[in-house]
C-alpha cells in the first residue's frame, strides 16, 4: 500500500489546489492533504491583501467537502503556531509524520524548490512534483490574496464560492418597488435573489390582514432564512435579498400588534453586506395582498420600519426618486462593495 501528502495553507483553496490533489489521488492508494495553519503567520499574508484573513475552520470544511467522496483521501489539520514568525519546516515534518503515523512513499507540490527541504526531511520518500508550471491551472493563491477573490472568480472552486458572496438585502415597507429592484439587480448581475417568503405564505393564506397568526411568523423567518441558504450556494460574486427578520417583525406589528423575540434573536445573526431602505415615494400599487395605501399610513409605517432598524443598529442606504434613478444608486453602492 503506498501513502503519500499534499500540504498546503489553502488560502484561499483555489482549482490548482484542486488539480494538484485531484491528480495526486491517483497515484497513491492513501492520500493526506495535510492544511498547515498558524492564525499568526497566515495573518500576515493578509496585510497587503484585498481580502481578509481566512480561518482554519473554514479552509479545513472546503477540503473536507471537497474530498467527502474519496474514501482513500483524509484531510489532517496541523497547527503549527509556536510564536515563530518563519515557517519550521523540520518542526512541521515532525507533526505531520505524526499525525499520518505511517511511511510516507510520496510527498506532492507543484513547486521545485521544495525538493531540497523534502530530500532532507522526508529522505525515504519521493518528491512528486504536479504541473510545476502552472499549465493547466494557471492561479496562485498569492495573486488572488493580492487582486482579491472577485478578479479570480473563475479559479474559485463552487464550493469556495459561497463564503465570499456578498450579501445584499433590501428593505422598505409596502409597495416600495423591493421585489422589482431585488430581481433586477440579480438580473444585471448575473446572479440569484430570494424573494420576499412572507409573500408566498400569505398567498398560500388568500390574504394576511386579519388571517396571520404568530406561528405564520416564524415559518415566514425560517422558511425566509433557508432560501437564503439555497441563493448564496449558488450565487454568481453577489446575492440579492428581499426583506429579512426586521421587516417581519414589522408586518407581526403591523398586523398582529405583537413584537416577536424569536425574530429579533434571527436578526441579531444576520450579517448582510450592504442593506439599501427605498423609500415609499414611488406609486402605490395595489396587487390584492396589500392594505396601507393612504399617504399618512405609507409615512407612519416607513417611520416604523426606520425605527426597528434603528433598534438594532442597522446602517443602511437609503434609496429614493424614481424607479430608474432607485436603480443606478443601487448600482452605485453595490460597484464600491465590489
Ligand atoms: N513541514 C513540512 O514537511 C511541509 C510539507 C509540505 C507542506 N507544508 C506546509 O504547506 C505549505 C505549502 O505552502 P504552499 O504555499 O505551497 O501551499 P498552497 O496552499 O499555496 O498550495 C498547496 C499545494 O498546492 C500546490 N499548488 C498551488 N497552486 C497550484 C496550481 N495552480 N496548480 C497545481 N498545484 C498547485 C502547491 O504546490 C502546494 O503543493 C508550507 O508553507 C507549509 O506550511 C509543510
Amino acid at each position: 500500500m503506498t501513502v503519500g501528502f499534499i500540504g498546503g495553507k489553502f488560502l484561499p483553496l483555489h482549482l490548482g489546489h484542486v488539480y494538484a490533489i485531484i491528480h495526486a489521488s491517483t497515484m497513491v492508494d492513501e492520500l493526506y492533504v495535510v492544511l498547515s495553519h498558524s492564525k499568526k503567520r497566515d495573518s500576515e499574508l493578509f496585510t497587503e491583501s484585498k481580502m481578509e484573513y481566512i480561518p482554519s475552520q473554514v479552509r479545513l470544511r472546503w477540503l473536507s467537502q471537497l474530498i467527502r467522496d474519496m474514501p482513500q483521501v483524509k484531510v489532517i489539520s496541523i497547527e503549527d503556531d509556536h510564536g515563530n514568525d518563519d515557517y519550521n519546516w523540520a518542526e512541521g515534518a515532525e507533526l505531520i509524520k505524526g499525525k499520518i503515523g505511517k511511511q510516507i512513499d510520496y510527498i506532492f507540490s507543484s513547486e521545485y524548490e521544495y525538493g531540497e527541504i523534502f530530500q532532507e526531511l522526508y529522505p525515504d520518500s519521493k518528491h512528486m512534483l504536479i504541473d510545476p508550471e502552472r499549465h493547466s491551472v494557471s492561479i496562485s493563491a498569492t495573486k488572488i490574496r493580492q487582486e482579491g477573490v472577485f478578479n479570480h472568480w473563475e479559479f474559485i472552486p463552487d464550493i469556495v464560492k459561497p463564503y465570499f458572496v456578498k450579501k445584499i438585502v433590501i428593505v422598505g415597507t409596502e409597495s416600495c418597488g423591493k421585489s422589482t429592484l431585488t430581481r433586477n439587480l440579480a438580473k444585471l448581475y448575473n446572479t440569484t435573489y430570494v424573494s420576499e417568503y412572507g409573500r408566498t405564505v400569505c398567498e398560500e393564506l388568500g390574504g394576511c390582514d386579519g388571517v396571520i397568526t404568530k406561528e405564520d411568523y416564524h415559518k415566514i423567518a425560517y422558511g425566509h432564512k433557508m432560501e437564503e441558504f439555497k441563493a448564496i450556494e449558488n450565487a454568481n460574486k453577489l446575492v440579492f435579498i428581499d426583506t429579512e427578520a426586521i421587516v417581519t417583525q414589522f408586518y407581526s406589528n403591523l398586523y398582529n400588534q405583537e413584537h416577536q423575540p424569536v425574530l429579533d434573536e434571527i436578526a441579531k445573526l444576520q450579517d448582510y453586506d450592504l442593506w439599501l431602505f427605498l423609500e415609499p415615494d414611488v406609486k402605490w400599487v395595489d396587487d390584492g395582498l396589500r392594505v396601507h395605501g393612504e399617504e399618512a399610513m405609507r409615512v407612519h409605517n416607513n417611520e416604523s420600519l426606520k425605527e426597528l432598524l434603528d433598534n438594532q443598529k442597522i446602517t443602511y442606504e437609503i434609496l429614493s426618486g424614481d424607479y430608474h434613478r432607485r436603480l443606478i444608486s443601487a448600482v452605485e453602492l453595490i460597484e464600491e462593495l465590489l
